[in-house]
């Protein structure tokens, strides 16, 4: 008898099977095509499938001073109510997380107000020895400066001390201050500049939020195993375009021409990670300049909506969102098989609704895409075993857990 048994369709392995996974201590026990007993069940409707639980690799959750753009409960219950169950939080926070006493801070932090589970991230920049003393999840290196202003002097002798995989937010300093609108060869030139210390360090690389034919063309035509990238929504569904006629969609790096939007979906089968670079800032912070678009809310539905279009498969977001995170980051404890934390994402590929920040958990309650209909929606989300939203309620506590630490396997 398992504690809980969820009934119903299944995407595994890129295909829909009908059956019931049964759980118990908030792990998978056994995937059936058949019936299981358990104390709880959890029939999932037809026109709904279960999804493995979706990661997001790139978020920024704020808190520390910037609580009033976001705090961890506010983020991780964003991140729940999108369908996310890990998110990885970025560490250019303000203090910045660039030293190992401030890195336990923010782990504390997490573990006290996490709703979702999640990976701490510690930003480099020439300091090495706390770097190596904090023992993070995985490391951020800003090439040029972003949000909080910080960014590597030196990032090859930066990305060679990290001692595990570096996320990187790719475009040149120099060009970035020589034109500050930070044309694509601005992101283009680190990319060039950040595979080339790849390809001598033979490192795990992630290059963060791509967003030009040259970027994803350079790192493609390079294919080095050990480099991955992320592209964001707002890369795939919007252009400058829409940025010229709505000033708050400023965002680093910035929306494109048409071109370069094609050619990320050109090449859409060779993303290995959608991430939503979810960056809330305040209105006031908006109005006054600040870059970033949030995205934890919104961030699944507008892929089944390209579903609906034809524009992906469904296999392309477990893909993108949880095979390929858990295999890049090493994340041990997750995954849709036995012994893994049973984290799930159920989602409506036929439920349309329309976009209403005002119903977001997010603290920065506006959207590229508010009052745009969808088509699909997150329904549920799991957590280890637990149903931590439905129907559009936060229904867990802030129970989430690191990585690796959770009760996975070893
Ligand atoms: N993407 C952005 O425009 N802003 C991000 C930082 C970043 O990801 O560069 C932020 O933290 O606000
Ligand atoms: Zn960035
Ligand atoms: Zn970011």
């Amino acid at each position: 008898m398992y504690d809980l048994v969820l009934k119903g369709r299944f995407l595994t392995g890129g295909k829909l099977i009908e059956g019931s996974i049964g759980v118990s201590g908030g792990r998978i026990l056994r995937v059936s095509r058949g019936d299981l007993k358990g104390e709880e069940i959890i029939q999932i409707g037809r026109g709904k499938v279960v999804l493995p639980g979706l990661i997001d690799v790139h978020v920024h959750l704020r808190d520390f001073e910037h609580r009033e753009k976001e705090t961890v409960e506010t983020g991780t219950m964003a991140a729940l109510h999108g369908g996310i169950t890990v998110v990885f939080d970025m560490p250019n926070t303000k203090p910045p997380v660039t030293d190992s006493e401030t890195f336990q801070r923010r782990a504390e932090l997490f573990a006290r107000k996490s709703y979702a589970d999640y990976a701490l991230g510690f930003l480099l920049n020439g300091n090495c020895v706390e770097a190596r003393k904090a023992e993070a999840d995985f490391y951020k290196i800003f090439m040029g400066a972003s949000t909080g202003g910080i960014f590597s002097e030196d990032f090859k002798s930066d990305y060679s001390c990290a001692p595990s995989i570096v996320s990187v937010h790719a475009e040149d300093a120099e060009v970035i201050a020589g034109n500050p609108e930070r044309p694509p060869e601005a992101e283009v030139l680190a990319i060039e500049r950040a595979l080339q210390a790849a390809e001598n360090l033979e490192k795990p690389l992630n290059v963060c939020h791509v967003s030009t034919a040259g970027g994803i063309e350079a790192i493609l035509r390079r294919n080095l195993p050990w480099v991955s990238f992320e592209v964001t929504p707002h890369h795939l569904f919007l252009t400058r375009k829409d940025f010229e006629g709505n000033p708050l969609l400023k965002v680093y790096p910035p929306l494109r021409d048409e071109g370069h939007r094609n050619a990320l979906w050109r090449n859409f089968s060779h993303i290995p990670l959608i991430a939503s670079d979810h960056a809330p800032h305040t209105p006031e912070d908006k109005e006054a300049g600040a870059a970033g678009i949030p995205g934890l809310e919104t961030e699944v539905a507008l892929l089944l909506d390209a579903v609906n279009r034809g524009m992906l498969e469904l296999s392309d977001i477990v893909e993108k969102m949880h095979t390929n995170p858990i295999r890049i980051f090493g994340i041990r404890n997750k995954g849709f098989g036995v012994g893994k934390d049973a984290d799930f994402t159920v989602v409506d590929l036929k439920r349309e609704w329309t976009v209403k920040p005002e119903d977001f958990y997010t603290k920065a309650k506006w959207s590229p895409w508010e009052g745009r209909k969808l088509k699909g929606k997150v329904l549920m989300t799991l957590l280890r075993g637990r149903v931590v939203m439905e129907e559009d309620e936060i229904v867990g506590k802030p129970e989430g857990v690191r990585i690796n630490a959770g009760k996975g396997n070893p």
